[in-house]
Parts: structure tokens; C-alpha cells; sequence
């Protein structure tokens, strides 16, 4: 069943409009800042709430301390994805109008930061019952437009497809931000930053990102690309355009999803592994043809040798 539909709360204890917003660029390309702004800018303008999500902030200490040195890639997917299960149980307070509780397998200190997060910017309020912390809904999410806006690089699409599959799953509005900041500003900013990201990481990064592409993409169709420098009041406008058509028009849950399946058929086809295995496939089978046509002839034969014995 549709979760969203599934939802036990009363209408009076939903937000009206919920809504997903990623932002993405390079290190450096100002999006966190333009968070910020942009956050302050809708409460104040438009009475909305904002939950501002900025995995710097949300990620372990450990993780960033590590003088440059970065966690093997599967550590980073580990944490994106445990982060969308904090997420996804804030979501799950929001739509079902009830409490929130902590997942059963949490990392502390990550789950402590997430809820701090929440609390500084109003959304949820801590409470205790016989010793054991849960979390109560602040009147600002239930009683406004919200937005949650997820400050990463996300420089795959693949990264961004794990976002939109959640505001698909509860009917969700989504849409992306992409800041277009040229590298060498990433990198002159980056170089000013007391803990700056390693400069070849950023070069890479800019070799590898993948912009939104809403041809490519249909899913992607609710995208915006904001050239720097982006905190402009144009800027605002343009983006509280594209976050209400996205709080306006969620994405539709569907069950038997075509563009999933395709999305998946693609990575699939474009994964080494699967390449491999298919090439692989095909030798085995073209020899065991060969090997069954040879032993064909050779039984053949027998038949032959057989029948001349006769
Ligand atoms: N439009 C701008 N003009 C000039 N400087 C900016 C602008 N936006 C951000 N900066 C500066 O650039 C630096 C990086 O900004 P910010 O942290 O917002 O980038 P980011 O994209 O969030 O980086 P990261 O992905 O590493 O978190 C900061 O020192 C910030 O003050």
C-alpha cells in the first residue's frame, strides 16, 4: 500500500505541503550559504518552515577530522544512506501525525546530531517518557508549507535517485538545485576554508559530476541550475517557483515503476560486473555449443562404427 496513504494522523496534523529539495554542486560552489539565505529568506517571505539538512554538519566527526583523508567510498554510502533512515523516520512522524522514535540501528552520535539539527531550526521538540527520549513534532512543521533541503555535492544522479525514491515513497514534492560554480572559484573559495577539501578531490569531482539532466532523466524534470554568484532576490523568486511546483505537484506513487526499471537497466548495463558476467556467460555457452556439436560428431561416429559392426 501507498505509506503515505497508509498514514494514520489527522489531516489537522499534517503539513499541508511537504517537500524535498537537494542541492548539489562542488565543494566550494556556495551551497550551504545558499542554504542558509534561501532558508531564511522563505520563512521570512513566504511563512514557510525549513529544515536545512547539511551532511558537513550530520556526518561523524571522525569521518571529517581525518586530516584530508577520506573513508573508503562504501563508508560513505553506509552513512548517505543510514542518514535518509533518520530522515525517512522524520518523515514518517510528519505524514502519520505521531511521534518520533529512533531507529533501532542507529550510530549515536550521527542520530544526536540529526536531532539536534531538527531542534535548532524548530521542527521537532525533545520529551521523555520513564527515562526513554522521544520527540514531538514542533507546531512550525505541522503547520506550514516545509521543505527540507538536503545540502550535499550529490554529484551522481545516483545519489540524487535515493532522495527522489523516498518523496516518491510518501508522495512527496521533489526538486534539485544544482549551483553551476566554475572550478577554479571552488577551488580559490576552498583554499581559504580552514578545513578545505583536498584539491585533486574537487578537481575529480569536477570531472565526474553529472548535472541534472531532465532529457535524460524524466524524473529529474524539476530541476533549476543557479550560475554564481546565487543569492540574489531573482534568484529567490526563481527558486520559491520551482519549490512550489514541486510542494504543488508531488511525485505520484507508483507501484510497478517503468522508470525505475529503466534507471535500473541502465546502471545495471553499465556496471563492469554485469558486463563481465555477460561476456562470460556468452563464452561458456558459445564453447558448450562447440562441445556439443563436437560431441554430436563424435556420437555420430559411434552410431556409424556401430552400425558397421552390424
Ligand atoms: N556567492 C559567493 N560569493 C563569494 N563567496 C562565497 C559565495 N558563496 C559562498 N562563498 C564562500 O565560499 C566558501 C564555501 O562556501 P560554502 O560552504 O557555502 O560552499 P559549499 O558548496 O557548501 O561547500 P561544501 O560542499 O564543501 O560544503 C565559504 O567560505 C563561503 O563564505
Amino acid at each position: 500500500m501507498n505509506p503515505a496513504e497508509d498514514a494514520k494522523g489527522t489531516d489537522a496534523e499534517r503539513p499541508r505541503k511537504l517537500g524535498l529539495c537537494l542541492l548539489c554542486g562542488l565543494p566550494g560552489a556556495g551551497k550551504s550559504t545558499f542554504a542558509r539565505v534561501l532558508g531564511h529568506w522563505l520563512r521570512q517571505e513566504r511563512g514557510w518552515a525549513v529544515g536545512v539538512l547539511s551532511y558537513d554538519d550530520l556526518l561523524p566527526d571522525e569521518f571529517l577530522d581525518s586530516a584530508g583523508e577520506q573513508p573508503p567510498t562504501s563508508q560513505w554510502k553506509m552513512f548517505r544512506q543510514e542518514l535518509l533512515k533518520y530522515l525517512e523516520c522524520f518523515l514518517m512522524a510528519l505524514i502519520n501525525g505521531c511521534q518520533m522514535s529512533a531507529p533501532s540501528n542507529k550510530t549515536e552520535a550521527m542520530w544526536e546530531d540529526f536531532i539536534t539539527c531538527l531542534k535548532d531550526q524548530d521542527l521537532i521538540i525533545s520529551a521523555a517518557l520513564e527515562a526513554q527520549p522521544f520527540y514531538l513534532l514542533a507546531k512550525t512543521a505541522v503547520s506550514r508549507p516545509l521543505v527540507l533541503v538536503l545540502d550535499d555535492n550529490f554529484y551522481y544522479q545516483s545519489m540524487r535517485y535515493e532522495v527522489y525514491q523516498l518523496a516518491r515513497k510518501y508522495s512527496l514534492g521533489f526538486c534539485q538545485l544544482f549551483l553551476d560554480c566554475p572550478l577554479e572559484t571552488c577551488l580559490q573559495r576552498n583554499g581559504q576554508r580552514p578545513q578545505a577539501v583536498p584539491t585533486e578531490i574537487i578537481r575529480l569531482m569536477g570531472r565526474k559530476i553529472e548535472r541534472p539532466n531532465p532529457e535524460k532523466n524524466a524524473w529529474e524534470h524539476n530541476s533549476l541550475i543557479i550560475g554564481s554568484p546565487a543569492h540574489s532576490s531573482e534568484a529567490n523568486l526563481e527558486v520559491a517557483d520551482l519549490l512550489l511546483t514541486a510542494l504543488e505537484n508531488p511525485v505520484k506513487y507508483v507501484e510497478d515503476n517503468i522508470e525505475q526499471k529503466e534507471t535500473d537497466r541502465i546502471i545495471c548495463s553499465a556496471n563492469i560486473f554485469h558486463k563481465a558476467d555477460q561476456t562470460l556467460r556468452r563464452i561458456v555457452s558459445e564453447t558448450m555449443k562447440e562441445a556439443k556439436g563436437k560431441r554430436y560428431i563424435v556420437a555420430l561416429d559411434l552410431v556409424n562404427n556401430k552400425k558397421s559392426f552390424r
